[in-house]
Order: C-alpha cells, then structure tokens, then sequence
C-alpha cells in the first residue's frame, strides 16, 4: 500500500494569524493564499504491516524527535480515520530551499496527507483533504488548491466546517513572487509560538481580527478584476497589521531583522518610481516580493542589488496537490 504525492507551498496574501482551538488547529480568522510552483515537496508512503512504528526520512536524513513526532499523531488521524492499524515508511523531498523562509510545512503535510491517505486507501475528496491536513499545519491546508485559496476558519468547534476552498486557478492571473534570502539567520519565534503569545497577550490582536472580513472582501474583488495595485495594497497593508500585533504582545517581539526593514522601504521606493510592487513577510525575516512579469527585470536586479540580501528565489502561481 504504497503512494506518492506533491504538493507546493503557499504564501498569504491574508494572514493565518491566531488559533482559537490548538489542538485540532482551528483558527481565528479566515486567511488566503496564492500557491507557488517554485516550492514543492514530494512525498511517498508505503504503509507495511511488519512494520513497528513509522519510519521518517526527509532530504535522505532520518528524522526523530520533535518532527517526527508531528508527523506519526498526523499519521495517527491518518490511522484513525481508515480504521487501520499500520505503521509507515515516509520519504520526503523537499524542493523549498529551508533559507526560503517558506512555510515548508504547507507543502510537507499538503503532500503527506494526500500520499498518506492514499496509500491507506482513503480516497477523499479535496475539501476532506484540506480539513485533514489542515490538523498537520493550518496554513498547508491552502496547498491542497493551486493559484488562490481561502481557508475558512468555520464557526463548528469539531473543526468540520474548517478547511479552504479554490478561489482562482494558477492559469488566472500570471504574477510574480520573488522571496527575498537574506543572510542573517538569527533564531526566529516558530509561527505557533509567535501566534499563541499574540493571541494571548497582544491588546492590538482583536484590531487585527475585526480588519480581516473587509480586507478579504477587497482583496478577492482585486483578484477576480486582476486589480495588482488593490491586492498589493491590501496583502502589503494585512502583513503590516499582523506584524504590528507581535509588537504588542507580552514580552514584544519582531520577525523583521535590519534587513527586512531595508527591502520594505526599497519596494515603497520603487512604487514612487512608478513601478508597481508589494512585499508580505511571514513568521521570519525574509520578504516576499509580489510583482508583474512585465516589471521582471528591473524588480528581481534591485533586490538582487540590495546588501544583506543572499539569494531571490522566483515563483509563479503554481498547481495543487497531485498523484504521482
Ligand atoms: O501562512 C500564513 O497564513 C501566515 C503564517 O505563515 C505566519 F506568517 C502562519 C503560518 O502558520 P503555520 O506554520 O501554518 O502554523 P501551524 O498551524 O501552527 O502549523
């Protein structure tokens, strides 16, 4: 009982943000994504009743402790949910360079839960799929669709009514990403500690959370009129405000190094030269660049120019989950 899958990370255009139930991953907002082609993960799971406990290799290394745990409790819904008892071998690939500072997690439980769901012998439908894999890691719950997906945080509090839904294909609108490597890699707040201590204690949270409904209206307007100054703005504007929360969380903390700083004001630069181009930042330091092919050239140079920055990894709208 064996299957392989694929399946691409994500980046937020609205912002996951604060979870409302920890243990099922249910959040406190609905957020939406863009899938990229240029990450991907590959997984394949061969289930093998000789087998004791699940087996983990990611990158040819064996994994133990705390990641491996995530995977075989997922591997146990996996388990719970077929009705079978048997343990797997897993062999993952990932094609996210970790300096990325993409979410490799989206595409790594976006591809386990499909191969794992398989090779068991569950043939669930997308939606079931996103609410599974969304219990491996909220955001990788967006992956299982290509181009632009929302993830509906759902009002149940099983979490049956939690789980994204396509929004537009990949083949709807050619824009660019470009994340932006910087060097330093100072240690960072994980996304699930950084969140719980906002959600916690930051007095700006609940303004983060009362902005989000408006901010998804406008931005799904921009995407379906393929509007790039109304989604720059928006998604530009969401990252700030959901950054702003950690400032205020008990103690303070910040994603954003020197650097990162330096490639905001370089993009808000470039807009007053008339080049159209937005940044987004994640639970890290590095910047993720939103531009029009047409500006390509004179986008990726400048950020390749800018010091501080190592490498610029470039996407483009990329496909969900798929069987190999
Ligand atoms: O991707 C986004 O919407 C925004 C973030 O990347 C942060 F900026 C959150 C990602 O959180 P994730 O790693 O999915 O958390 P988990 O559910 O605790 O595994």
């Amino acid at each position: 009982m064996k299957a392989t899958a694929k399946a691409h990370t994500n980046i937020a255009l609205i912002k996951y943000w604060g979870k409302r139930n920890e243990p099922i991953i249910l959040p406190t907002n609905n957020s939406l994504s863009l899938t990229l082609d240029g990450y991907f993960t590959t997984t394949s799971v061969e289930f093998d009743e000789t087998l004791t406990k699940d087996q983990f290799i990611l990158d040819e290394q064996v994994i133990t402790g705390e990641q491996y745990e995530r995977v075989a409790s997922f591997l146990d819904i996996i388990r719970k949910l077929a009705g079978k008892q048997l343990y797997a071998s897993i062999t993952s690939k990932n094609e996210v360079p970790t300096a990325a500072g993409f979410a490799s997690s989206a595409s790594g439980f976006a591809a386990l839960a499909a191969a794992g769901t398989k090779a068991i012998g569950l043939g669930l439908s997308n939606m079931e799929l996103s609410r599974l894999t969304r219990q491996g890691s909220g955001s990788a719950c967006r992956s299982i669709y290509g181009g632009f997906a929302e993830w509906q945080m759902g009002k149940k509090e099983d979490g049956s009514d939690s789980y994204a839904i396509p929004i537009a294909p990949a083949e709807h609108w050619d824009i660019r990403v470009a994340a932006v490597v910087l060097s330093s890699t100072k240690k960072k707040v994980s996304s699930r500690a950084g969140m719980k201590r906002t959600v916690e204690t930051s007095p700006f949270f609940q303004g983060w959370l009362d902005s989000i409904p408006q901010d998804l209206t406008t931005i799904k307007e921009g995407i379906r009129h393929r509007d790039f100054q109304k989604v720059g703005e928006i998604a530009e504007a969401n990252c700030l405000k959901m950054h702003a929360t950690t400032l205020g969380a008990n103690p303070p903390f910040t994603y954003w190094h020197d650097t990162t700083i330096a490639v905001m004001q370089k993009i808000q630069e470039m807009r007053t030269q008339n080049i159209p181009v937005y940044f987004t930042i994640d639970a890290g330091p590095n910047v993720k660049v939103l531009y029009l092919p047409e500006y390509e050239k004179i986008v990726e140079e400048t950020l390749r120019s800018l010091s501080g920055v190592a490498d610029i990894r470039l996407s483009k709208p990329g496909q969900g989950v798929t069987y190999l």
